[in-house]
């Protein structure tokens, strides 16, 4: 099935900045191209300085009316926008297939998840209530009050071009803020188009701003936000290295910042869990996006007693995946975004089985399929020395690791500088308990392998991050607090 899109006017192809769809002012553009196929099917701006500049100029200069409109009337146009992006739910699922590679029913998937925290945070727009303070001495009434932050820059990710960019832009303007962005460079076309339906939904000019940049001048871009003391707030989805540069770099103008970093989740199977169940959450947490996703279990430790019949029920459901392009309906596992990707994936397979770990499903590139593509991949025999248990493989392969102590793999589990998501599998209700507590993590699944909800918290602990993305805290991370005092009364 071509993956074209029916609605041309959701390629604007260019950046859109104070209210205008605008080339780089350098006049520079750079490819999009589909994973699937390493072809170039679209260009956007490569943009730089001037033209961030010039978006948070537009930002800055909207930020005073935008934040004076009710925020009933700010929870309608996010509910326009809302309904527009559900409207258009087929030409961005295709989209964000072709240039993600996800396979088409993620893509579709991804938007109704985006949708969800646009209409999430339409209506947190209407709750943003204060405080009124009991005076701990009389004549005085007390008061803490929400106001928006200011100008937010999104910097976003390509693994999900849509949710990571919409749970951004929708809490920012639902408090609000006004919003500079810079999508992943990899996916910047699903970004552009949500963009377009937003300024169609009545977003005033200024409010939402976007610019794309190649991946040599995304700091050019970034920089300009983060010397700029205008730039009040960080929201940030990527790779922990970028995080720490982000925090640091706008340590000199103190910005809020909120940080969704890598991760490296474990996935503990103990001797009493339900197999059947466990294997299904691996199999939808682990090769969801092919494994390109930060909550993605990236160990998996195995009871002895369950070891082998557990890893022989992975092994079927593993091999039986359906590997494809996102063109092709049937596909389960696309393509990796790009080479840099399935490098590392096969370097962490290779150096796992330098070190002694056993191959027992996949294990290899499929060269015959595209330059992209990477075997679905199970592993045994792995321990805490490989690459693999070190560092988010970002891939999809599930490596399983042997234990026969509790507190040993809860040592296990923590025993990384990481702590976004963890899973574990259990019939014992106060074993349940123990591990909730013990895991050093901002999520964790119970005999669940689907996490995350517009309702819920998102986000890390340790080097995964800080803040927190969704859910009745989300608004929080976009406003600060006002207290007010009165005296005489
Ligand atoms: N915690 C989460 O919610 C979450 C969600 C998605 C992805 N991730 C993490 O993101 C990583 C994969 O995404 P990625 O490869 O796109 O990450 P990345 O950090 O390389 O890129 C993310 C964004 O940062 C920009 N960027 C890159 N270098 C920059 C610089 N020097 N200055 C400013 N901006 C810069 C990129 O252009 C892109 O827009 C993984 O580690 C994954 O776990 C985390
Ligand atoms: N998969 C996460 C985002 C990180 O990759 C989510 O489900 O929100």
């Amino acid at each position: 099935m071509p993956l074209t899109i029916q609605h041309d006017d959701l390629l604007p192809g260019r950046n859109f900045i104070g209210g205008q769809w605008r080339e780089a002012q350098e006049g520079r553009r750079f490819d999009v191209t589909d994973p699937a196929t390493d072809a170039v099917f679209a260009t956007v701006p490569d943009s730089g300085a001037l033209d961030a500049a010039a978006a948070l100029e537009a930002a800055h200069a909207a930020f005073a009316s935008w934040r004076a409109v009710p925020a009933k009337q700010r929870a309608q146009i996010l509910r326009r926008w809302n309904d527009l992006v559900l409207a258009h739910q087929d030409d961005l699922g295709r989209l964000i297939s072709r240039e993600q590679g996800k396979p088409l029913a993620e893509g579709r998937g991804e938007v109704a998840y985006a949708s969800s925290y646009v209409d999430w945070f339409a209506g947190e727009a209407t709750r943003a209530n204060g405080d009124v303070i009991p005076a701990p001495v009389p004549g005085r009434r007390m008061f803490a009050l929400k106001e928006p932050v200011g100008v937010v820059a999104a910097i976003t990710p390509w693994n999900f071009p849509a949710a990571m960019i919409a749970r951004k832009i929708a809490p920012a303007l639902a408090a609000g803020c006004t919003v500079v962005c810079k999508p992943a460079e990899d996916t910047p076309l699903t970004s552009l188009a949500l963009v377009r339906l937003a300024e169609m939904a009545g977003v005033p000019s200024g409010v939402l701003n976007i610019v794309t940049a190649s991946r040599q001048r995304a700091a050019e871009v970034v920089d300009v936000w983060l010397d700029d003391p205008r730039v009040r707030k960080i929201s940030f989805t990527g790779s922990t290295p970028v995080g720490k540069h982000l925090a640091r770099r706008s340590a000199d103008t103190l910005k809020k910042l909120s940080l969704e970093l890598g991760g490296n989740a474990p996935f503990i199977v103990f001797d009493d869990a339900d197999l059947d169940a466990a294997v299904d959450g691996l199999m939808v947490a682990k090769f969801r996006n092919g494994g390109q996703t930060c909550v993605c279990p990236n160990r998996v430790f195995v009871h002895s007693a369950v070891h082998d019949t557990f890893v022989d029920k992975l092994a079927a459901r593993v091999s039986a995946l359906k590997v494809g392009p996102a063109s092709d309906e049937a596909s389960q596992v696309g393509p990796m975004i790009n080479a840099r990707a399935v490098e590392k994936i096969e370097r962490h397979v290779n150096d796992a089985v330098e070190r002694g770990a056993q191959v027992v499903v996949g294990g290899q590139r499929l060269a015959s399929m595209g330059s992209n593509y990477f075997a679905p991949t199970l592993l045994v025999g792995v321990d805490s020395s490989m690459a693999c248990s070190m560092e988010e493989t970002f891939g999809p392969v599930a490596p399983v690791t042997r234990f026969d102590d509790a507190a040993d793999v809860i040592r296990a589990a923590n025993g990384t500088p990481f702590g976004l998501a963890a899973y574990f599998y259990t019939r014992d209700v106060r074993r349940v308990w123990r591990l909730a507590d013990a895991l050093e993590c901002g999520l964790v699944g119970i005999n669940e392998g689907a996490l995350a909800a517009e309702a819920a918290p998102f986000g890390g602990v340790k080097e995964s991050g800080y803040g927190r993305e969704g859910s009745v805290h989300g608004l929080d991370e976009y406003v600060h607090l006002k207290y007010l005092c009165q005296g005489q009364v």
